[in-house]
């Protein structure tokens, strides 16, 4: 970690119970070349990787439903998210988690997949970057019932739906997980479906 606007910087460890919520207290040169401390909590839970599935032969994609409980905490009624399928590295490179969560989540086994930009996540807070993909998937892919993982407690509603129902409920609102819209705006920006 290095930049010459800053120096002198120090970590203090607030929490480390499943992930890690770190106090960064550091010095910033300022546009005006004055240097001020600055404290900033950041939480770090690794990098993400997250997929759009799509069938351009059925024009469907699949999405997945979820209880959030940050998002039940902040003005989503049940708590449950209609998401891309998704999650934490775990030590694996991007496509080899997306893969693994995909059979997991979903329950289709992928061979190949594209990746088509990686973002930070919530860079005031977060140090988490995400990876995304896209990926085509058949019937005959299909190789269990998806749902997650019963060790996690994972309990994961899998939507097949249209295209453009995704569409629809990207328009009307019913879609707000940010990593699902920016995948179904590149579908529909390169015309995938
Ligand atoms: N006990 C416990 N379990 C946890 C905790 N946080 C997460 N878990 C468990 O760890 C699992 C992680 O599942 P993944 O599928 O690997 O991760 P994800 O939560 O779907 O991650 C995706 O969504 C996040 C957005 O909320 C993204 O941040 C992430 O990059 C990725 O896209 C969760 O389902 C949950 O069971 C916790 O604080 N305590
Ligand atoms: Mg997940």
């Amino acid at each position: 970690m290095s930049s010459e606007k800053l120096k002198n910087v120090k970590t203090e460890v607030l929490s480390n119970n499943y992930y890690t919520l770190n106090k960064l207290t550091f010095d910033y040169k300022l546009k005006n070349g004055n240097w001020v401390t600055q404290m900033r909590e950041c939480y770090d839970r690794g990098d993400g990787a997250g997929i759009l599935l799509c069938n351009k032969e059925k024009g469907t994609v699949i999405l997945t439903k979820q209880f959030r409980m940050p998002t039940f905490l902040n003005d989503n009624k049940d708590g449950m998210l209609v998401e891309i399928c998704a999650g934490m590295l775990d030590k694996d490179n991007p496509e080899a988690c997306i893969i693994r969560e995909t059979e997991e989540e979903v329950g289709y086994r992928l061979k190949e997949v594209k990746k088509v930009f990686e973002a930070y996540s919530s860079p005031g807070v977060m140090t988490e970057k995400m990876h995304f993909f896209i990926g085509e998937y058949t019937d005959a892919m299909k190789v269990n019932e998806g749902g997650g993982l019963e060790s996690e407690h994972e309990d994961i509603e899998v939507l097949e739906i249209p295209f453009t129902e995704a569409v629809r409920m990207l328009n009307n609102g019913e879609i707000y997980d940010t990593r699902t819209i920016v995948l179904l705006q590149y579908a529909i920006i390169h015309k995938l479906l």
